[in-house]
């Protein structure tokens, strides 16, 4: 249950894994301007121990910054937000669902079969946790413009462009829309994968079935940050609908705030910040 201040505004009560990244340290003077949110604890490999403020090069905030997921959540809060990695996202939103938090994911690496076992401990325990592959509103409406597309074109592949050193691949944007887009689209038009003659594998990764599979072809080269190109083909035309990202994380704060304060409306799994606009 959210707590009221002094002025009697319930504040929303977060937990920040990952407060010290790219995406943490701009979400941190965000949440500190919020008038209905408050940061209480924060989730930091490299800085455990240390006070956020400091650790941010700043002065003492008062915000504790642990190495573990589990010492966190000794700090009684409402959402936990995690900006962290792949290999360590479910387990974080595992344990804050457990601890009766709702939970925010913006970290990239999970796929339908990780979101299906999120669904049902949030449903076990009552709870609502918002994923989003990109927080940033043009990516949003390159989701929501491909799937618009996808009903009157019937050929798709996505093309995921991203840094040398990406961890993962396809990026959380370019995975929410293959799988989105996996569920709707018509049946391509192009030769089966298993009958094509060569290197079947430079035909991209796929997911869904069949003829409604999307194919996704990842770039890892630097001087990308991150994009996602949808690339519909018709007989004698094309379609590219594309979003490209810049270097900072400016882009990604306004959504994660939006969903942190609505995630409390629902429970079980919501993929996309298209799920929050009208
Ligand atoms: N959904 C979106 O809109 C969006 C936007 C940008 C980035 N991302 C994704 O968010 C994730 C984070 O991106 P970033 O660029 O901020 O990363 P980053 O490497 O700059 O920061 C990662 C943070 O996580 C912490 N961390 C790493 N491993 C940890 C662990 N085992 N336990 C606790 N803390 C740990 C680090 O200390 C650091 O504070 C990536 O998966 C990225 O793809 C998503
Ligand atoms: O820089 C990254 O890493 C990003 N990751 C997100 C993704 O995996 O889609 C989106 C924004 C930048």
């Amino acid at each position: 249950m959210p707590a009221g201040n002094a002025k009697g505004i319930l504040m929303i009560r977060i937990i920040l894994a990952g407060a010290t990244g790219w995406v943490g340290r701009a979400l941190v003077p965000a949440i500190d301007k919020a008038a209905d949110l408050e940061l209480v604890a924060a989730l930091s490999r490299n800085h455990a121990g240390l006070d956020l403020g400091v650790a941010l090069g700043g002065k003492p905030s008062g915000v504790p910054v642990f190495a573990r997921i589990e010492e966190a959540l000794a700090t009684p809060a409402d959402v936990l937000i995690d900006y962290t990695k792949p290999n360590v996202v479910k387990a974080h939103a595992l344990a804050a669902l457990k601890g009766g938090l709702n939970v925010v994911i913006g970290t990239s690496g999970l796929g339908a079969a990780d979101y299906a076992e999120l669904d049902a401990e949030a449903l076990a325990h009552k709870r609502g946790l918002l994923a989003a592959g990109n927080f940033s509103i043009t990516a949003t409406l390159l989701k929501r413009f491909t799937l618009e597309a996808a009903k009157y074109v019937a050929d798709v592949e996505l093309i995921d462009y991203a840094s040398a050193t990406k961890p993962d691949a396809p990026s959380g944007t370019g995975r929410e829309l293959a799988e989105a887009l996996a569920g709707v689209r018509q049946g391509a038009t192009s030769r089966p994968v298993s009958e094509v003659v060569g290197v079947p594998e430079t035909r991209g990764g796929a997911f869904g079935e069949g003829a409604h599979e999307v194919r996704v072809h990842a770039l890892r080269l630097p001087s990308f940050v991150l994009g996602v190109e949808a690339i519909f083909g018709a007989p004698d035309e094309r379609l590219t609908i594309r979003h490209d990202a810049g270097s900072s994380a400016a882009p990604y704060v306004a959504g994660t705030l939006l969903a942190t304060r609505k995630v409390s409306g629902w429970t079980g799994v919501r993929r996309g910040l298209d799920t929050l606009l009208d």
